[in-house]
């Protein structure tokens, strides 16, 4: 961490303007923040600066907008920030413009707001000059802490490293202590266990990640692509049809590397996708036309245990299925106990990551037990496959 300007060199931040990229895309449930992992990650970094002083700025992108999108306002996550902070925080509806800079001048010392979404400027992520120097005018100062969105080089992760002094937050700094401490040389044999519902964007990281490790678990939507281009029909669930061949180039690339995949050969499948759904347990070949898989079936499960009895690192991203609606959830609740009862018997390094995948572990009931629970998901993955994060280089000293 020596080569990066950390909270320890930013020196005397009263009365400053600190724009705060934190990463406050949080999973929701009707309208709830349903797990504040990241909010609490956010809180050491955004507490010291307004505790140093700091006229504290907030920014973070939420979900994916195509435009501005009221359903992803960061208002009602601004509130449940001030929550988890026991803080007043402000929101400003706008990320830079005249309105903006007109709420931030009114703030004083101390004082905590959040900005509006960055993704609704449509500049973010094409990391727009223009939209860069807009938000570098309401800031005196820039802190990365969003490691979890280190792999975007957009405008509020990469942009305003190089034209405001940058910092890394104390999130954003103890993430790449522990992930080094962790997986800089992991011990072998390697598990990685990678499913969840974003499956183009994990195909790519899946490519590398083959030759990184001996055991390559896919669950959720990821697994559903793969079994969809070895020819299963998979019904109504959710799978990218038109990934179906890079799909197969990742399982020829495995094979190559004698890593070993394993994908589920029972599933529990319903017609629809809500909690309590009527379901039933099938081999993948018995999946009905109008039916979904929604979880890994229990005889894959138990080999998945016994695969990860074998080694002796485990990095996770993305939960086996749909876990949010029990009993879609018993998958990964069990593989997840595994995890855990090894890691505590010391036999098993464990790393997890991903917004969903922390909030399936903390449903588990086993976030404490693994070696480490990253914040991050896709950055996470791209870390561990040995790739330049641009929002992590940006902030080299
Ligand atoms: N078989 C399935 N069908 C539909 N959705 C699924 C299935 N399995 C898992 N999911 C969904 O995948 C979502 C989580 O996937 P996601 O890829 O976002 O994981 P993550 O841990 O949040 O990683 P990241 O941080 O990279 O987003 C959950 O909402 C879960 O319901
Ligand atoms: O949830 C994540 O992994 C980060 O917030 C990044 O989100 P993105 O994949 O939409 O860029």
């Amino acid at each position: 961490m020596a080569k990066f300007r950390t909270l320890d060199d930013i020196g005397d931040v009263r009365g400053k303007r600190v724009l705060v990229r934190a990463d406050l895309n949080v999973p929701m449930q009707d309208g709830k923040v349903s797990d504040d992992t990241r909010l609490r990650a956010a809180q050491p970094t955004i507490a010291e600066l307004a505790d140093k002083g700091a006229i504290v700025l907030v920014l973070s992108h939420f979900g994916r907008p195509k435009g501005e999108d009221p359903m992803l306002s960061l208002s009602p996550i601004s509130s449940a920030l001030a929550k988890v902070l026991g803080r007043t925080v402000g929101f400003v509806t706008e990320c830079k413009g005249p309105a903006a800079e007109q709420a931030v001048g009114l703030m004083a010392a101390g004082e905590i707001a959040v900005l509006e979404n960055t993704r609704f400027e449509a500049g973010e992520e094409k990391n727009d000059p223009a939209l860069v120097a807009a938000i570098a005018k309401l800031g005196d100062l820039y802190v990365n802490d969003a490691f979890s969105a280190a792999h975007r080089a957009h405008a509020s992760t990469e942009g305003l490293a190089h034209v405001l002094p940058a910092y890394a937050g104390r999130s954003m700094q103890a993430e790449l202590e522990h992930l080094e401490a962790a997986l800089g040389e992991p011990e072998r044999p390697v598990a990685a266990v990678v499913g969840g519902a974003k499956v183009s964007s994990k195909l790519d990281v899946l490519n590398n990640l083959v030759s990184k490790v001996d055991h390559l678990i896919i669950g959720g939507g990821m697994a559903n692509t793969f079994l969809a281009a070895k020819g299963v029909d998979v019904g109504k669930s959710l799978c990218e049809h038109d990934l179906k061949e890079t799909a197969l180039g990742i399982l020829a690339k495995a094979d190559a590397a004698r890593c070993t995949v394993h994908l589920p050969y029972d599933v529990v499948v319903a017609k629809e996708f809500k909690a309590n759904a009527a379901n039933r347990t099938v081999n993948v070949h018995e999946v009905g036309a109008d039916e979904m898989i929604l979880d890994v079936g229990p005889a894959a499960v138990e080999a998945l245990s016994d695969a990860l009895k074998t080694c002796r690192t485990l990095v996770w991203n993305g939960p086996l299925g749909a876990f949010e609606l029990e009993p879609f959830d018993a998958a990964t609740v069990a593989l997840a106990r595994t995890a855990a009862a090894l890691t505590e018997a010391g036999s098993l390094v464990s790393v997890a990551g991903g917004g969903d995948t922390v909030a399936a572990l903390n449903h588990a009931g086993v976030a404490d037990s693994f070696s480490f629970v990253s914040t991050a998901g896709g950055a996470f993955l791209e870390w561990m496959e040995g790739k330049a994060l641009p929002g992590v280089e940006a902030l080299r000293a």
